[in-house]
């Protein structure tokens, strides 16, 4: 069965917890958190701050997924392993194969999950030499930066590509798709071989959440 994450991003800030509650009591698998610094991308959104009363307003068993469009995710990945989310991911643009295999790794060594992300311009080959390393490969299909945009159906081929090789290397990382994805693309991206759904506005701002979940599904 497909993880849907939603993405905490299209919530309302002003009760965030509450909104948290919300996302996993309508069905969601995984709760989705997009750190933005304003350098990466163009956009600030929330810290390990936000994070940790997230973890707290929904308990020690939900997976918290954290997408972390920074500039130094070795420099700040501790603090949001302390905030208690589950995986990190971080992008693939930042820099040269020493620093992501390093960051990689030490996001492993601090007992969460790691994972990759590659913006819609990058190629499947930037991130082909890390995949036996990592727990998640996230292939977005927006420009990242905002919530809202529209899908992007030409990175569906990364996806088939990423599907590919995990079954002739029995690799065993989940694929991610995240941006503008909702119920009338989701079973395009599952048969590509999405694994794991984000869906921000899709979820959050749908007049019922359970069953946009559902629909999904
Ligand atoms: O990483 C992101 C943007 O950079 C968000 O996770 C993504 O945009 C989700 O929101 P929506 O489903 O509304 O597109
Ligand atoms: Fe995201």
């Amino acid at each position: 069965m497909t993880i849907i994450s939603p993405s905490l991003l299209a919530a309302d800030f002003s009760r965030i917890g509450e909104e948290a509650r919300r996302a996993f009591d309508a069905g969601a698998d995984w709760l989705h958190l997009d750190i933005m610094d304003g350098h990466f991308v163009d956009n600030i959104s929330f810290g390990p701050e936000i994070c940790a009363a997230v973890r707290k307003a929904v308990g020690p068993d939900r997976f918290l997924d954290a997408h972390l469009m920074i500039e130094r995710p070795d420099h700040y990945f501790d603090r949001f392993v302390r905030a208690g989310v589950n995986l990190i991911c971080f992008h693939v643009e930042l820099g040269d194969s020493y620093y992501i295999r390093n960051t990689l790794g030490r996001i492993r060594e601090a007992g969460v999950k790691n994972g990759l992300a590659l913006n819609p311009a990058t190629p499947f080959e930037a991130v082909e030499p890390y995949l036996a390393e990592i727990d998640l490969l996230l292939v977005m299909s927006v420009v990242p930066g905002f919530g809202g945009q529209s899908f992007m159906p030409s990175v569906l081929d990364k996806v088939e590509k990423a599907a590919e090789w995990r079954t002739e290397n029995r690799a065993s990382f989940l694929i991610q798709m995240d941006g503008g994805i909702g119920q009338n693309n989701a079973a395009q991206c599952a048969l590509a071989g999405a694994d794991v759904l984000v869906a921000g506005s899709s979820t959050f701002k749908a007049p019922d959440m359970a069953h946009a979940i559902a629909e999904m599904k």
